[in-house]
């Protein structure tokens, strides 16, 4: 992830990095000690109470929140430390393939692979900012435990534990809190199945129709409602009886219709694919008037999922048909127009940059745009990986590409989070964009179609290598991939609108992820909401490089500690060996000046400067220059008085 900028650099104290690490390393330890115990019983009276006491606090807003640290900064702000680096693959068994266990068979430390716990929650959730847990019991209440649940705690917007009340935790893991208490924790969202209720199995056709139609209607009460989970799950109970070979020969148009329902439902909670599945299903295929405009319906909703999904042809697809099934509708007309502008963007890279501008705000922070990427391709670099090469020759200032963003979180939208890790791999404190990684894990969730192109992006953790992401249950995502492929590839849009420590704005750009970094870039990258536009700062051959800056910073020794911290690499452009080859003495020096050319200009407006102003300017120009040796830096851009001279080229001496 990009340094945060502008204010934002989050700076902890070195009390409070050691407190991270210690409860981090502490927490492990007691683990080590304690692994393979068998779980103590506990006593479910005060497990309940002790799980009331702190949602209650926690609600009124006063119950200390063990995540939460603080640091450096204007207004002493506080941020999440959360311990990473010591991943687990999620469960890839479907369910009917997992033995049931109690709770009093857990072990500590220990994922129980192969098996399955059936829980029931007994008391109220606790909601905290990194996490959530409540008490849980044995399906049949013979004992009780803590159950916790890491980051992703939300589902549609809803937290998953409050969801409801019974739940299957496939391959339970049965761990330690940083404060040393016993719990179940869930990392995976796909590790936590929701029970709900199972529709009644009858061999009356009769009965089960009544069945089916009792959860649309109830699906269609709660949409009314707005509860779109509840629809969700309302309208599935519905399909699973309506789907019944005994209803399909009855009434086939009632598993149509609850279909078309749940598509719809499913394009407000951006579930994309299943819009389309949903859509397929619900097609009558019939020529009377009625059952053309239900059927032009669900090619509409087909086409606005894959529109969002940025899959213009497909939806150019979906828009045609449904004006040929109704050709007076308006609508598709608008859609089938809209479509075929970003279609022209895509193919050509002509946009209307000033009219995306003006129609950006804070309630409307992203674009409706398509991506260009012509004029780029995918291929091997030399020691760094994959890397992006230009398919043509392109001029300085030329349109590179244009890349609408995977996913955004503006940092004044509520799920901005960002939170130092502590990483046991390499001991390091690093800030992360959690709340991004969030909003990315629920959208592969929702469009699992999309899971590849993320988890092929550049990470050093590559989970199980199983790569199941799907089965019987639903989508599986290991989310410490997903983590790591953040840390790795996501970057910051700059504060177009407001944000903080705790909520800087991050996204990821698939496309652009590829573009390895250099000190001496051919290309700038700007932003317009979610559009990120990069742009040849020089001529770039046909089969060159795009290369551009992940820190931009003069400081050569700041700028590979950051490379290091973040990247993991060092880098080894001419600029960097040629710094490398000056010596930290002769960097110190120039970076002296350069601190002394900063506050300079910062304290002298160069409009009517003196001439013994002008020339004490010039002089920290030439020390500037004079540190360059000329072997060394020969052929090298010489940047570090590029402020100074650009004061020196405003000024006129007086
Ligand atoms: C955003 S990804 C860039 C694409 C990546 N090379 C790939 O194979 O997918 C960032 C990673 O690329 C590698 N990388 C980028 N620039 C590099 C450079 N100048 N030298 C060495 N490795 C670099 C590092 O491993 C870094 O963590």
């Amino acid at each position: 992830m990009a340094t945060p900028q502008d204010g934002n650099t989050i700076y902890l104290t070195e009390q409070e990095a050691e407190r991270i690490r210690s409860i981090a390393k502490e927490r492990v330890k007691k683990c080590a000690d304690q692994r393979g115990n068998t779980k103590e019983p506990r006593d479910k009276t005060a497990a309940h109470q002790q799980a009331t006491g702190a949602a209650l606090m926690a609600d009124m807003g006063g119950a200390p929140d063990p995540d939460i640290t603080q640091i450096q900064g204007k207004g002493g702000h506080t941020i999440p430390a959360i311990a990473v680096g010591q991943p687990y693959p999620p469960c890839t068994a479907s369910l009917s393939d997992l033995e049931p266990i109690k709770l009093g068979h857990l072990r500590m430390e220990t994922h129980h692979r192969g098996k399955k716990l059936l829980v029931k929650r007994e008391s109220p959730v606790v909601t905290l900012v990194a996490r959530s847990w409540t008490m849980v019991q044995d399906g049949d209440g013979s004992d009780a435990e803590r159950l916790e649940i890491c980051l992703h705690k939300s589902r549609h917007g809803e937290d998953v534990l409050e969801s409801t009340k019974r739940f299957i935790i496939k391959e339970p893991y049965f761990t330690l809190t940083d404060e040393g208490e016993p719990t179940l924790r869930i990392d995976h969202p796909s590790d936590l199945v929701i029970c709900y209720e199972e529709p009644k199995p009858t061999e009356d056709a009769a009965a089960a129709e009544k069945l089916a139609t009792i959860y649309k209607t109830q699906g269609n009460a709660a949409l009314k409602q707005q509860d779109l989970p509840l629809a969700h799950e309302k309208y599935t109970a519905g399909l699973t009886v309506a789907r019944r070979d005994i209803v399909v020969a009855s009434n086939p148009d009632l598993a149509r219709d609850i279909s078309r329902n749940r598509a719809y439902v499913n394009l407000l909670l951006g579930r994309f694919d299943e819009v389309k599945t949903d859509s397929r299903a619900s097609l009558t295929g019939r020529d009377d008037q009625r059952s053309k405009e239900l059927d032009s319906k669900a090619y509409f909703r087909s086409g606005s999922a894959a529109y969002s999904q940025g899959r213009y042809q497909e939806a150019k697809r979906f828009f045609t048909e449904q004006q040929r099934l109704t050709p007076v509708d308006k609508d598709a007309k608008i859609q089938l127009k809209k479509t075929q502008a970003r279609l022209r963007e895509e193919e050509s890279g002509s946009y209307d940059f000033m009219k995306m501008r003006s129609s950006l705000s804070q309630a409307r922070p992203r674009v409706d745009a398509a991506t260009f990427i012509n004029n780029t391709e995918v291929k091997d670099s030399a020691e760094k990986g994959r890397g992006l090469f230009a398919t043509h020759a392109i001029a300085s200032g030329e349109l590179l590409m244009c890349e609408k963003a995977f996913c955004v979180v503006w940092g004044h939208e509520e799920e901005a989070l960002t939170a130092m890790t502590y990483d046991f791999r390499d001991d390091r404190i690093r800030v992360a964009p959690v709340g991004l990684s969030k909003v990315i894990v629920q959208k592969l969730l929702n469009s699992p179609s999309e899971i590849e192109s993320i988890v092929d992006l550049y990470g050093d953790y590559k989970g199980d290598d199983k790569d199941v992401l799907n089965n019987e249950d639903g989508t599986v995502i290991d989310v410490f991939r997903v983590h790591d492929v953040i840390s790795r590839n996501a970057f910051g849009p700059g504060s177009q609108f407001s944000e903080g420590a705790r909520n800087a704005s991050t996204g990821l750009w698939i496309h652009a992820a590829y573009i390895n970094h250099s000190c001496t870039p051919n290309v700038m990258k700007e932003y317009v909401g979610d559009l990120m536009i990069i742009r040849a700062t020089r001529p770039i051959k046909a089969g060159e490089e795009v290369l551009h800056s992940y820190d931009a910073s003069l400081d050569y020794d700041a700028r590979q500690t950051a490379l290091m911290t973040t990247w993991g690499f060092e880098c080894n452009c001419a600029l960097c060996a040629a710094e490398k080859a000056d010596g930290k003495e002769v960097r110190d020096k120039r970076m002296e000046l350069v601190g002394e050319a900063d506050a300079f200009i910062n304290r002298t407006p160069w409009a009517g400067a003196k001439r013994l102003v002008f020339r004490k300017a010039q002089k920290l120009a030439q020390a500037i220059d004079e540190s360059y040796d000329e072997g060394r830096w020969k052929d090298v851009p010489r940047m570090h008085a590029d402020n100074i001279k650009a004061w020196l080229s405003k000024a006129s001496p007086r």
